[in-house]
């Protein structure tokens, strides 16, 4: 038995000559959010297309459940669930005979009857989808993705366009389906639903994954930042060295460095400050945060090309 339920090792994947997926590994424990950042055309979607079985790898190997994703499509696809970016499906029908149609497609034997409620489309029942706003057809592409209860949930930018309410409400209801047990694949832009969600993430950056880890592994791996205005009547030389600096910048008066030892070098930052009678203005320090390091990968990505 295979102690993931998502298990990618190499994989690659290529339209034609060109490789949008180069080599990765991607292993989802079962019951935990797996979130996949990255810059625009990285290649996630391209990668959890693969997964779901909708197009065949290059390289490298791939088990969603144990099962390989195009070979097993059939045994597989009752046991997965899909929120793609828009399930294209006809306007005129209502929001109850979308839901019907598609339980008949995906033959969903253990349909759940609370899926409306759920993602708060109950009194849109009778409401055709092409006049549902653009947040509720989100909510309805999660209905559809979730009708089976799923074991394995792919979710492809699920509140990307959601105003910060609803995205809050398609939150709770995700974690709803991680206390259920559910396994969940996340592909999104927004840095703060990962920070929320995610069990453990990676960073994709063209075709590659530089940076995978929990949120506090990725963020350990990225030194903190302190920022200050240089005070009045002091040169830069005067600046005490902290043990943990690193890329020192004095942009017109206005200091910036990296730290590696934040809460040291701030005590003999501010015990220096002290000292002079020296006042650091705007003073600023902070651990990194998911988007500097999001930052920082999509840079060094830049110059390494
Ligand atoms: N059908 C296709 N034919 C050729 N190239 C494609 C095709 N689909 C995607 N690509 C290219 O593959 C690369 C990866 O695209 P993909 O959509 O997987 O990235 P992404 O990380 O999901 O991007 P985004 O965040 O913008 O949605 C991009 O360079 C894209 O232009």
């Amino acid at each position: 038995m295979n102690e993931y339920a998502i298990d990618a090792v190499g994989l690659r994947c290529a339209y034609g000559s060109f490789e949008a997926v180069r080599g990765i590994d991607l292993q989802v424990r079962p019951g935990e959010l797996y979130a996949l950042l990255g810059t625009n055309g990285a290649g996630k979607t391209t990668a959890v297309e693969t997964l779901e079985g909708h197009r065949r790898a290059s390289g490298g190997t791939v088990r969603v459940l144990g099962l390989d994703p195009v070979a097993d499509r059939g045994r597989l696809r009752s046991r997965i669930g899909v929120m793609l970016q828009d399930s294209g499906f006809a306007g005129d029908l209502t929001v109850a005979e979308t839901l019907q149609l598609w339980g008949k497609i995906t033959t969903a034997r253990r349909g759940r009857l609370d899926v409306l409620e759920l993602l708060d489309l109950g009194h849109r029942s009778d409401v055709a989808v092409k006049q549902l706003s653009g947040g509720e057809r989100r909510r309805l592409d999660l209905a559809l993705a979730v009708l089976n209860r799923p074991e394995v949930l792919f979710l492809d930018e699920p509140t990307t366009g959601l105003d910060p309410e609803s995205r809050k409400r398609t939150w709770e209801v995700v974690r709803g389906l991680l206390v259920e047990g559910t396994t969940v694949l996340l592909t999104t832009h927004y840095l703060e639903e990962a920070e929320t969600l995610a069990n453990r993430l990676s960073i994709m950056d063209r075709g590659r994954i530089s940076v995978h880890g929990t949120l506090d592994e990725v963020l350990a791996t990225h030194p903190a930042r302190i920022a200050f205005d240089l005070p009045h009547g002091i040169a830069v030389t005067e600046l005490p060295v902290l043990p943990g600096m690193s890329n020192f910048t004095n942009n017109a008066g206005r200091i910036e460095l990296n730290s590696s030892r934040l809460q040291h070098d701030l005590s003999a930052l501010l015990a220096w400050a002290d000292q002079r009678g020296a006042d650091l203005g705007r003073l600023r320090a902070h651990h990194a945060s998911l988007e500097d390091v999001f930052h920082q990968v999509a840079e060094r990505m830049g110059e390494a090309a």
